[in-house]
């Protein structure tokens, strides 16, 4: 893979590495942007995500110039906003504060917004924004209670993880299960892809 573009994951969360490795993406580096992710007045959650991801990409590309080694690689970044119509769920940071997420879920339809964006070789961004549709089944007090002692909200977007307990919470969902956790593998391979990153050749069989 002599010619393979050097790969920045602008990103502190473990399940966004764990995501792209599970496509066989192994990032060069690590180079986490951290924002103030205050939604401004009136934003709409995927212009949000939108807004997130590419400064996050933006700080990791200024980041990455700072290092001789990964000149020219590309930048990866994303950002998951969980909301119920246009009201945005904070990424939960107290019991309470998930507590009073899972309340709102409970026996709802929500969204979630998951925006990504790669800066390639030239410096130019490409985004894409994916969205999908969850319903919880009615959650009874008891039930959020053992999620919260649990700690598995914590840092959360909307105080839930999907790829944990509160996998069992999800009676439905359209979209993609990736975007969720925080990665959407389908569109990510797609701008890796476009920008020449040989996907399929980190591809071999595990013993
Ligand atoms: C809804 C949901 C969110 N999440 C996570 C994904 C994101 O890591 C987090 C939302 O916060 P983000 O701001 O998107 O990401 P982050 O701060 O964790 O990481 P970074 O900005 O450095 O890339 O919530 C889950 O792990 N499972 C879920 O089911």
């Amino acid at each position: 893979m002599k010619d393979r573009p050097k790969l920045v994951l602008a990103s502190a969360s473990p399940r966004r590495l764990a995501l792209l490795e599970q496509i066989g993406v192994r990032p060069d580096a690590l180079l986490p942007a951290s924002l103030d992710e205050t939604p401004h007045r009136n934003e709409r959650p995927r212009s949000l995500a939108l807004r997130l991801a590419e400064e996050k990409a933006r700080e990791g590309a200024r980041l990455a110039a700072q290092d001789a080694a990964l000149s020219g690689a590309l930048i990866l970044a994303a950002d998951t906003v969980v909301a119920v119509g246009r009201r945005i769920l904070p990424k939960a940071e107290t019991p309470e504060e998930a507590g009073d997420c899972l309340r709102l879920l409970s026996g709802r339809a929500h969204r979630v917004s998951t925006a990504i964006c790669l800066v390639s070789r030239r410096g130019t961004l490409k985004s894409r924004l994916i969205e999908t549709r969850l319903r919880f089944k009615r959650l009874s007090e008891r039930e959020i209670e053992s999620y919260l002692a649990s700690g598995e909200w914590s840092g959360k977007a909307g105080g839930y993880a999907i790829q944990g307990l509160a996998g069992s919470f999800v009676s439905k969902l359209s979209g993609s299960y990736g975007a969720v956790v925080g990665l959407p593998l389908h569109e990510t391979a797609g701008l890796l892809a476009g920008e020449g990153y040989p996907l399929h050749a980190g591809w071999s069989a595990k013993t």
